[in-house]
């Protein structure tokens, strides 16, 4: 009798995923759409998604956005996908507080990475930025600084009304963050790590972030780190984009400064944010870096490449690099294609852009293209 054939089982992955609101569920629909395309054509893997329509919706309808015990269904997931939330008849704080900030902070995610770069075919606002000129990954904290949540308000509505919005700064949520800037830019080929704070005007949380910078890079020796203040590296952003790399900053100076660099980079719809927990003790959740966009909802025009992007990042971070790598390379052919939506400059919908990726794909990666 032979030995039975031992034919290696392709790994499964299980994603839930959270559209949420607005251009959320147009952009991870077409996510899914190509993640599928990609798991068929390499065959190396498959994913199995789980949808959960939580969102503003089912807050208006409920006065839930995650029902009881919603945390502990996300937890048996291998990663999340999510959208965007944010709804023009839900206060801002309520729908971000209620949706996207109650998996983050619970799940640890601590550690926001925010990678952008110029793709071949799109243009950088910037006169003379080409592709190549602008590439960077900025790391975000995500877990406690300005968006710790802490804080209050009294005497509502009299004219002595208070209100304190305190920022958090611990020895332990400082120096995790920074450990993982430091790896990140070891990582990649410069070695250099630009260090953000504001460590003038905020004379506590700040002048620590610089300290714990001081204390971590000795274990970092081939790491090169300069120091900037959040108002000068506006102007660093935009005048010398050549001479950055990796970037570590604060919750909320991060996700200002993100946004420029995805704007500088062309658009807002083609950053990626991947909100990981190092530990990976819990799901790492992974989204577009914009949000709900209610301006565009609904036209068929939202940008779905921040979210292919995302989607690329999520599979390196479940160890599928070289499928992450196929999938970034085949947007990037696209974009070269002229194949963009309106924020750049293009004619191309939602559809005619996932559509075009998928073709890609199937003629970069699949039989046909083996055999050629
Ligand atoms: N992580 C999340 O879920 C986030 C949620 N929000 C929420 O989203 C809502 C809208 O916030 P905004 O400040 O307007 O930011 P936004 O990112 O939704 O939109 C800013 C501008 O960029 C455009 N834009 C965004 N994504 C695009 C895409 N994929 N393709 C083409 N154009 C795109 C929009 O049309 C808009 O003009 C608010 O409720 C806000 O709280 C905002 C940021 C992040
Ligand atoms: C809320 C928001 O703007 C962000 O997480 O980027
Ligand atoms: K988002
Ligand atoms: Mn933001």
């Amino acid at each position: 009798m032979s030995p039975p054939v031992s034919i290696p089982a392709s790994k499964c992955y299980n994603i839930a995923s959270i559209p949420a609101d607005g251009i959320g569920p147009e952009v991870v629909e077409a996510a899914i759409v190509v993640l599928k395309q990609l798991s068929e054509t390499l065959g190396s893997f498959t994913i199995d998604f789980k949808h959960y329509n939580w969102s503003s919706e089912t807050y208006k309808k409920t006065g839930k956005y995650i029902p009881d015990g919603g945390l502990d269904e996300l937890k048996k997931h291998d990663a999340i996908l999510f959208g965007a939330v944010g709804a023009p008849d839900v206060p801002d704080h309520i729908s971000l507080w209620g949706l996207r900030l109650a998996i983050c902070q619970p799940f640890q995610q601590y550690a926001n990475v925010r990678p952008t770069k110029v793709f071949k075919g799109t243009q950088s606002p910037l006169r003379n930025c080409k592709v190549g000129d602008l590439d960077w990954v900025i790391i975000r904290e995500n877990s406690e600084g300005e968006y710790a949540g802490q804080g209050g308000r009294s005497h509502r509505g009299r004219a002595w009304e208070s209100a304190t919005e305190v920022s958090v700064f611990t020895r332990h949520g400082v120096e995790r963050i920074m450990r993982f800037a430091f790896e990140t830019a070891q990582k990649r080929p410069r070695k250099l790590l630009t260090l953000v704070t504001k460590s003038n005007a905020q004379r506590n949380g700040m002048v620590l972030w610089d300290e714990v910078a001081v204390i971590v890079a000795k274990d970092f020796p081939d790491v090169t780190v300069d120091k900037m203040l959040v108002d000068a590296m506006t102007c660093r952003m935009v005048l010398k984009p050549e001479s950055l790399d990796t970037i570590v900053a604060t919750n909320l100076h991060a996700d200002i400064l993100s946004d420029l660099a995805a704007a500088l980079a062309g658009s807002i719809g083609i950053a990626p944010t991947s909100n990981l927990d190092p530990t990976r003790e819990n799901p790492s959740m992974f989204e577009p870096i914009h949000g709900s966009a209610f301006d565009i909802t609904g036209k068929g025009i939202s940008n779905p490449v921040a979210t292919f992007w995302t989607s690329a990042e999520m599979l390196a971070w479940l160890g599928e690099d070289d499928a992450s790598k196929k999938l970034l390379d085949a947007v990037e052919r696209v974009c070269e294609k002229g194949i963009v939506t309106a924020d750049l400059g293009g004619k191309a919908s939602t559809v005619e852009v996932t559509n075009a990726v998928v073709e890609e794909i199937k003629s970069s990666y699949g039989k046909a293209a083996k055999t050629a």
